[in-house]
């Protein structure tokens, strides 16, 4: 018998009440009209998925079709009046991301990639080549689709990307700061190994805005994590997943392709205290320090404080091993001095931090540590609570030999 508690993968847009009614913008963010967005149910009902509605029996399930209700909550419902309700500029902005997003997913599952460029694709520029013409690579695409959306968003002030040697500085009084890295994972691309986008939040700090645009957008990009008002990541995958926090607990959210709609799919991801998967590039096991060598060896043999013997993924793209990371527990790691702080350590640190488990370099909460570089890289642990503090109770876990290995 299938119930109907929250343990279901779709969630009741009952349980978000009136929410159609109240939602403003909605004509706005459905400019095809909501029977376009109605044919996600009947395309899905035709393969066979029951809405919850019809499961339910409340009182509040009423026939299907009499009113609003279709059973699935939205990313932009979520987020909208009757859901979370967070800051109506904040939804202009999220539905902006999202839609690049949207964007870039097609972008990497296209057959037409090679014409554009993929990483290694025929033609790409490298170093900035001469070649005005040649197709881009797709991380440089993405980063395009991105800073074009922030711009139209109206809500940005400056967007600090992984993909450009500055900040670009984009509104005076765009009341947000987005970090991003807008396609990880990017070297895998040509296999089609699952990539994904990093997104971080900040508000724009009004008190630097009679600075010179350089030095306030260099600034404005340098905060805390701490002071992360927001972060998520979309893992592109067999499914596009986008996963989010606002700082009360980490939804994650999947694409509906035959709509464009992220249907709430998990309001409230908790990772295991404690899981049996560690996650790492063991190859560089002769270049790890002795404290890191004796962790990964003792949860091997199942002789840590978790008495069974663990197994290792590692797929060498940040989203995708953080993702089943969270979902499975363990720890995903990078011990070497190679991701990069603003950009990929603050805000999946948020993010794993609201689901319950931990960020750290081997020693220190990442969300406490202040940026002093854009382009900052570190050591980065994320994972299961448990884990994480076995983890870092061997001390010597950071990889000080960094020699640029050729993959
Ligand atoms: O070579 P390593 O140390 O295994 O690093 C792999 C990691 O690098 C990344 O590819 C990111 O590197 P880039 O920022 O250079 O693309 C991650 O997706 C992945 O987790």
């Amino acid at each position: 018998m299938q119930s109907t508690t929250t343990s279901s993968p779709f969630y009741r847009l009952s349980s978000f009440q009136s929410k159609l009614q109240f939602f403003p913008s909605k004509t706005q963010l459905f400019p095809l009209g909501i029977p376009f967005y109605r044919q996600r149910m009947s395309s899905i009902l035709g393969h066979g998925v029951r809405p919850l509605k019809a499961l339910a029996g409340s009182p509040s399930s009423s026939s299907a079709g009499d009113n609003d209700d279709d059973g699935f909550v939205t990313l932009i419902e979520y987020v909208g009046k009757g859901g979370i309700n967070v800051e109506d500029d904040l939804v202009v902005l999220l539905h902006h991301i999202q839609y690049a997003c949207k964007r870039i997913a097609a972008l990497v599952a296209s057959p037409f990639n090679t014409s554009l460029g993929k990483q290694t694709g025929l033609g790409a520029v490298a170093g900035g080549g001469s070649d005005r013409d040649a197709p881009k690579p797709l991380d440089i695409v993405s980063n395009e689709i991105i800073l074009s959306s922030l711009q139209k968003s109206g809500k940005v002030a400056v967007m600090a990307s992984e993909e450009n040697d500055a900040p670009i500085w984009i509104c005076d009084d765009g009341p947000y700061v987005v970090v991003t890295d807008p396609l990880d994972g990017s070297r895998n691309i040509d296999a089609s190994i699952p990539t994904g986008t990093i997104f971080g939040i900040y508000k724009r700090l009004e008190e630097l805005d009679d600075l010179p645009k350089e030095e306030k957008a260099m600034l404005n990009s340098l905060q805390s994590g701490s002071r992360l008002v927001a972060a998520g990541y979309v893992l592109y995958s067999s499914a596009t997943i986008l996963c989010t926090t606002f700082g009360s607990g980490t939804q994650a959210f999947t694409l509906d392709h035959s709509t464009g709609d992220f249907i709430l799919t998990n309001p409230s991801i908790k990772i295991p205290p404690r899981g049996q998967i560690y996650s790492v590039n063991d190859a560089r096991y002769f270049d790890w320090p002795e404290g890191l060598r004796r962790y990964i060896d003792t949860i091997r043999q199942g002789k840590g404080r978790y008495p069974k013997k663990y197994s290792a993924r590692y797929i060498c793209s940040l989203v995708a091993d953080l993702h089943r990371t969270l979902l499975y527990g363990g720890v995903a790691m990078n011990p070497r001095d190679h991701l990069r702080l603003v950009y990929e350590a603050n805000p999946l640190s948020f993010i794993v931090e609201q689901a319950g488990g931990r960020g750290s370099n081997g020693k220190s909460r990442i969300l406490s540590l202040q940026p002093v570089k854009l382009h900052q890289r570190l050591p980065l642990f994320l994972g299961s609570l448990e884990d994480m503090e076995e983890l870092e109770s061997y001390g010597d876990v950071q990889q000080k030999v960094n020699p640029g290995y050729e993959v």
